[in-house]
């Protein structure tokens, strides 16, 4: 079974959506049951990075949300129009969209919900908050029965990388900005990042999940970091604090004069070093969200980006396909096959000793002259190369000693510690630990 996909926009995230669905070995089945049927862009002229028959690409739009062979149509051009009508007429066209478009879900998503359950199709937007860190879908299923209280997120990743940089290098934030046009994180017109609209879009589509109500887009108070100098970063992280650009959905506290309400506000925030969102850098974004009765999740990951990006998009195909699928005739009575994991071949596992790893090792040697040595010897033989040795204490002519390995194979590392334990100037082996990276 093949389900035909409409691309509007080769830009970004078209181009990462095209790639790895022209690659898609190794990932999840379905993916093979998707295939780009028709490409639409605005210039026939630019060099591409990926390859499309002549009579794939076109300037026609329309013709591509119209097209009665294509079953889901990926809005990835966006702006507010033509993006909002040709998710219109595709849904009235009776196709599944995917879009990466906050701008558009956030002012236009209940037009676009209430259109697309008339017309008895999904629209499904991961991509358009965090990049490629699943936040949507975690958020409408897996942290669904929780009550949410407060969903704080560092959601756009211009800022976010326009801010570490400030902090790491100083220097105000314009020229590092160029930097993140040309990585592809910013909007075709940066003003919506560095002045905030951007994570504001985004939170106005995560608080209308989390508390199940319409949003006003015009609600959300919106500062942005223009005014944030370099001088400030500093002054902050003196007072051990780092500043980033938060989005903040809070539910108010209920009580009897008021009714449900919620807070909804993005702006330059002072965070303390020691809380969860402080280590949130580069392009990376993060959501916080605190819910009864699970406590606080953090989704963290590439907020921004040709690949992460894209990986959202095509997870949100997936999920389409799946349900068409389950829809077929030939399919019917079938799990779900996101549901199921009916795998056919077991995948074969490496053996230990053949792995690579770094190690500690503390062990206790006797206090005399020429043992470091000795030990060099027993590591060099081994082909194992050591990174540091440090004699650590002594006790009753004992000392003790720790050593960090360079990357060396375990198998090597086990027999060295065989010869080692039998060696006369080892008494023992307090402790073997595996060190990460
Ligand atoms: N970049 C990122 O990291 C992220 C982007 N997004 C969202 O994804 C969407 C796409 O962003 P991105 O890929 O960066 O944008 P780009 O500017 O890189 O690409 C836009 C693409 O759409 C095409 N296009 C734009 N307007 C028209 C039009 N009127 N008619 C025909 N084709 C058109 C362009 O054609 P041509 O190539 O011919 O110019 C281009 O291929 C936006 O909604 C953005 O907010 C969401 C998350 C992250
Ligand atoms: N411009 C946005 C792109 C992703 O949504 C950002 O920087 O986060
Ligand atoms: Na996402």
């Amino acid at each position: 079974m093949v389900f035909k996909v409409g691309l509007l926009g080769l830009g970004t995230v078209g181009t990462g959506t095209a790639k790895i669905l022209l690659d898609a070995a190794q990932r999840h089945p379905l993916l093979q049951t998707l295939e780009i049927h028709r490409v639409g862009v605005r210039s026939m002229d630019k060099p591409r990075a990926v390859d499309f028959p002549e009579d794939c690409l076109t300037t026609d739009l329309e013709a591509i949300v119209t097209d009665p062979d294509i079953d889901i149509v990926v809005e990835v051009i966006g702006g507010l129009e033509p993006a909002r009508s040709l998710i219109l007429e595709a849904i009235e066209d009776g196709k599944h969209v995917v879009t990466a478009n906050k701008a558009v879900i956030s002012r236009y998503g209940n037009e676009i919900a209430e259109a697309a359950k008339k017309a008895g199709v999904y629209v499904l937007y991961e991509a358009a908050v965090g990049g490629g860190i699943p936040v949507i879908q975690p958020l409408q299923q897996a942290l669904g029965v929780n009550r949410i209280e407060t969903v704080t997120g560092i959601i756009n990743g211009t800022t976010n990388y326009i801010l570490t940089r400030m902090q790491s290098e100083g220097g105000d934030f314009e020229p590092i900005l160029a930097d993140a046009q040309a990585l592809g994180y910013a909007e075709a017109d940066p003003t919506a990042d560095v002045d905030g609209l951007d994570a504001a879009d985004k939170i106005a589509i995560l608080a209308s999940i989390a508390f199940g109500g319409k949003i006003r887009r015009e609600d959300v108070f919106t500062e942005g970091i223009r005014h944030v100098s370099a001088v400030d970063v500093d002054y902050a992280e003196t007072l051990g604090f780092v500043i980033k650009l938060l989005a903040i959905a809070k539910r108010n506290p209920l009580t009897t004069d008021k009714p449900d309400t919620i807070q909804l506000r993005v702006h330059p925030t002072l965070v303390p070093l020691d809380h969860p969102l402080a280590n949130v850098n580069d392009v990376n974004n993060a959501v916080l969200v605190e819910g009864d009765p699970i406590g606080q999740v953090m989704l963290y990951g590439p907020g921004a980006g040709e690949g992460p990006t894209a990986s959202a998009i095509v997870s949100d195909m997936m999920a389409i396909a799946a349900t068409l699928h389950m829809e077929s005739p030939a399919e019917e009575k079938l799990p779900n096959p996101l549901l199921s994991n009916a795998y056919s071949d077991y995948k074969t596992v490496s053996a230990m000793e053949e792995l690579e790893s770094r190690f500690y090792l503390r062990l206790m040697v006797k206090d005399q002259p020429g043992v470091i040595g000795h030990l060099g010897d027993i590591f060099g033989k081994h082909n194992l190369s050591l990174e540091s040795i440090v004699q650590i204490g002594l006790q009753e002519n004992l000392a003790e000693l720790v050593i960090v390995t360079h990357e060396v194979q375990e198998g090597a590392f086990q027999q060295a510690i065989t010869v080692l334990k039998e060696s006369g100037d080892v008494d023992s082996i307090a402790s073997v630990l595996r060190v990460l990276g």
